[in-house]
């Protein structure tokens, strides 16, 4: 007899053959069994009924009479578990299967072959209950749990140690963003970096249907039965399965062990569900991708491994057979989410998924909130997602629900185009409520034709990158930083309802505004024009713009566009007098928008660049400063240092540009707003932003010249820079260099004082006119890989940035970490000569491996101005006597350019915003 742990119900071999029927003769020979039809066909042979039933009965007991048999307590084995467990097995390409009380339950199981001390390496995009169940074992059951990007094989290789490294546990896609991990190649490398570490994949989303992990190398898979193998909501269940007998050993002595084994009659239903799994998984896909195609036309941000955009989409089509019937999209704001979800009536709201009715969910609040709000945060799992499961009813129906939930809640508006009506994205939201496009107009005042003191500016500031010195710089050292092309930009409109207002589409599509005379103007002390603003920020004006002006709860959710409200109010409110107290009609009612073509927080300077768009904006409405009008193309520039229209500066792209007291205005009030985003900030990345180039930054306290000093003659040069989207913790990685410098002060110093060098040399290389173009290049790329080492050994680099460098590497290019470190960005520099097909190879290797990558060039120009916006006159700014007369005519058809600003795709928005029209830059 079988020892009670081992009951023959968990451990039977299914006989892998059966039902495939033998071949007739060599002549007529059948093909074995496709999916659908083993789905269908539940047949065991070594469990024949006595009476031949065609469905397998229910043997609801709880005991079986006698000794010896096959069957004595139903924890331990009961037929009707044995025959689902053998069919799971079977569609499972599976030795073992084993059927349990609950998906959980299944992972319970598993983890109790974990012991304190072992090590598990975990997705950070996974299940919610999943995540708890991890915390719960890393608190009271000593196992060390790693939460790491699954997306990118080589994280969760450097952080698979042999004899420490137990398990990897993997979701792919993930629950709920769908990203996909390399099941096979994850799995291969478990094997050959920890052979004793076993691969567990939760496979629920896919279902064996679409995905057999096992087939690629996984050690145990399990799937919530809940879901797709019963599909009908109407039981709890979890399937384990795995080939090594001695797995399947251990796992069944837990199971009786535990009594979480599924019941007679549950055994029962999900037999029943899995029949049907293949045909309703392809229904069920089928809607699923139409429903994802029409959320991307509308401009929402789908994750969804059937959209042709989706991340290693490829190596989902390598390892299952569909995208699934899962997706989520979200919004760019929370409260609009809500309103979409409770807005639908077809789809269902409800955890869990694999329904064969549809189902709509939103993560946090609902499958993921046991997931703390800072960790969601932290591992980038957006608040306001939307999560789909898509059921078998008719997709137009499906679709139709959608459409009408999305319009009602006011995510997307109904417009008449040239050729009929359309449904478009809306990007404006009020908090709780929409604001319709009719009313929208009329506040906007967009049917007015504008008059010349209400027409748009429109402005532009770069990022930066950090060349030379960063964290050095912290200690005295020299930093090196230049401008990027990519760029923050910022329109002003008028308003005429005495409110001013501001939308920042890519932080969230944070909308606010304000009834002026509403404002804590008591608080706020009116710096006049020609004075500068103090040292220090005004404290009670902070705190009456946080406490009586962003008080909505909304701004909780997105503090990044709370603190950019609070940073325009501040310069709006320092700029303007208050109501009432000035001849001058008092401060302008207009609206300011922000656009971002370059990654936020990611230490490319956006905050810097944001910071110039807004105070460029603000002194431009509050006619505190002017741009020139543009000189006739033939004019001969004017006397140096002159502050005259015509050709005062040459940008550093070569173009006609601001003069330099503007952008000395400009910057002074960027410096103010980086101070309310950070609090004391070195003044170099406002610099750059407005006036572009390079410079070099000495920080004052040491004994070094301090100061900032631009690097005159700076020609551009390439640079491919790769987000590696880890988060870093730029005060923590600070921290640690201070830290480490007390604990091993000569090594440091030594560390700092070449990092000097290779500024100081750097500088010479780019500021010397004689040197050859190829010899700057090659001297900047040594030093570049010296620079890197160094910040190396100051433990400020991560596994994605050293991921980057050696793929770099490979294309014989040059790269090192910018700014903070332990995630962000790296910088590589491309030699003129680099072959563009070799740069789009290595740009495609970058994305493939997660990450995101953008040719730039640096060392451009500073703060760009076009304005007055005019498209009649291909945005001539000009205000000149010469060409008043015909804007005047022209104007007629002037639109103002709000609309395209705040709906142009964010990859299209920089070509968009050249095409406008004529820039003066600094
Ligand atoms: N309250 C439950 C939520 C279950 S979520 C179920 C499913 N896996 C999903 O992703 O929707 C809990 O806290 O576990």
């Amino acid at each position: 007899m079988t020892a009670p742990d081992d009951k023959p119900g968990h451990l039977q071999k299914p006989s892998v053959d059966l039902p495939t029927p033998e071949p007739d003769s060599p002549r007529l020979q059948r093909k074995p069994y496709k999916f659908a039809t083993l789905c269908a066909t539940v047949e065991n042979p070594d469990m024949k009924d006595q009476y031949g039933s065609s469905s397998v009965p229910i043997y609801q007991t709880a005991t079986f009479k006698g000794m010896g048999g096959d069957f004595d307590y139903t924890r331990s084995g009961n037929p009707t578990r044995s025959h689902l467990e053998h069919h799971l097995a079977k569609i499972s390409s599976a030795e073992h299967a084993f059927v349990v009380s609950s998906g959980m339950a299944a992972l319970d199981v598993i983890t109790r072959l974990l012991k304190p001390g072992d090590e598990v390496v975990a997705g950070d995009d996974l299940y919610g209950g999943t995540n708890r169940l991890l915390t719960y074992l890393k608190e009271h059951g000593g196992v060390i749990v790693h939460h790491v990007d699954t997306t990118d094989p080589e994280i969760v290789k450097q952080h698979i140690k042999a004899g420490k490294t137990a398990m990897v546990l993997l979701e792919s896609p993930t629950n709920p963003l769908l990203k996909i991990a390399d099941l096979a190649k994850i799995s291969a490398d478990v094997k050959e970096r920890a052979p004793a570490a076993i691969v567990v994949v939760d496979n629920t989303m896919m279902s064996p249907y679409l995905q057999r992990p096992l087939e690629h190398g996984a050690d145990i898979v399990y799937d919530s039965a809940t879901k797709y193998l019963s599909g009908h909501h109407d039981l709890m269940a979890g399937v384990i399965s795995c080939n090594s007998d001695e797995l399947a050993k251990k796992m069944a002595h837990v199971i009786n062990s535990v009594g979480n084994a599924l019941s007679p009659f549950d055994s029962f239903l999900l037999l029943r569900g899995t029949k049907t799994l293949a045909v309703r998984m392809d229904r069920q896909q089928t809607s699923a991708m139409a429903v994802a195609e029409m959320l991307q036309s509308l401009g929402f941000t789908v994750h969804y491994p059937g959209l042709k955009n989706h991340p290693r989409r490829e190596v989902h089509e390598r390892i299952a057979n569909g995208p699934g019937a899962v997706l989520s999209f979200t919004t760019g704001d929370k409260a609009m989410s809500e309103r979409i979800v409770g807005a639908t009536r077809l789809w269902g709201i409800s955890v869990s998924f694999g329904c064969v009715n549809s189902l709509i969910s939103m993560p946090c609040a609902m499958s993921h909130a046991s997931i703390d709000p800072a960790v969601r945060a932290e591992r980038g799992l957006p608040e306001d997602l939307i999560r789909l499961c898509v059921g078998i009813e008719d997709p137009a129906d499906l679709l139709d629900d959608l459409r009408h939930a999305l319009l009602e809640a006011g995510a997307i508006t109904l417009e008449q185009g040239v050729d009929g009506h359309h449904y478009i994205r809306a990007s404006v939201q009020r908090e709780g409520r929409t604001i319709s496009r009719a009313v929208e107009k009329l506040a906007f005042n967009e049917q007015e034709r504008p008059k010349k003191d209400q027409l748009e500016w429109f402005v532009s500031a770069p990022g930066k990158v950090i060349l030379f010195g960063e964290h050095a710089v912290v200690h005295g050292v020299t930093a090196l930083a230049a401008s990027v092309d990519l760029r923050c930009y910022g329109l002003t409109g008028s308003r005429y309802d005495n409110k001013v207002s501001v939308n920042f589409v890519d932080l969230g599509n944070f909308y606010q505004e304000w009834d002026i005379a509403e404002l804590p103007w008591d608080a706020a002390s009116h710096i006049s024009p020609g004075t500068d603003h103090p040292d220090e920020l005004d404290a009670k004006l902070l705190d009456a713009i946080s406490t009586r002006a962003l008080t909505a709860s909304s701004f909780h959710d997105n503090p990044t566009g709370r603190n950019a409200a609070l940073t325009f109010l501040y310069l709006y409110m320092s700029l303007c007098a208050a109501p009432g107290s000035s001849s001058q009609g008092g401060p302008p009612a207009f609206h300011f928008s922000a656009r971002a073509s370059l990654p936020v927080g990611a230490g490319l300077g956006s905050s810097a660049s944001f910071s110039t768009c807004a105070a460029s904006s603000i002194l431009l409405a509050t006619k505190r400063i002017s741009v020139p009008p543009l000189p006739a193309p033939s004019r001969p520039p004017q006397a140096e240092g002159e502050d005259d229209p015509g050709h005062v500066h040459v940008s550093h792209a070569g173009r006609r540009a601001i003069p330099q007291s503007t952008a000395g205005e400009v910057n002074k009030w960027a410096f103010v707003a980086e101070k309310v985003l950070h609090g004391n900030p070195s003044g170099v990345d406002n610099s750059v932003a407005v006036f572009g180039g390079a410079l070099a930054y000495t920080r004052p306290g040491f004994t070094r010249k301090s100061g900032m000093e631009p690097i005159q003659g700076f020609k551009s040069l390439r640079f491919l820079l790769s987000n590696t989207k880890v988060p870093r913790n730029t005060k923590a990685l600070v921290a640690g260099v201070g830290v480490k410098k007390q604990n091993e002060p000569e090594l440091v110093n030594g560390i700092l004082d070449s990092i000097q060098a290779i500024s100081d040399e750097a500088r010479r290389i780019l500021a010397d006119p004689e040197l050859p173009r190829e010899q700057q290049v090659e001297g900047i790329g040594k030093l570049i890989v010296e620079n890197h080492a160094f910040l190396r050994e100051l433990g400020v680099s991560h596994p994605a940035l050293e991921a980057i460098k050696s793929m770099t590497a490979s294309f014989g290019l040059q790269t090192k970490l910018t700014g903070a470190g332990g995630g962000g960005c790296a910088v590589t520099l491309i030699p003129d000569n680099f072959s563009e097909e070799k740069l789009k190879e290595l740009i495609a290797d970058l994305v493939k491996n997660g990450f995101e990558a953008y040719v730039t060039s640096v060392g451009g120009s500073g703060l760009g101005v076009l304005s007055p916006y005019d498209p009649a006159h291909h945005g001539l700014a000009s205000t000149s006597s010469e060409t008043e007369g015909s804007e005047e005519s022209e104007d007629e058809h002037a639109e103002p350019l709000r609309s395209s600003f705040e709906r142009m795709p964010v990859d299209e928005f920089t070509r968009w915003a050249e095409g406008r029209g004529r820039w003066l830059f600094v």
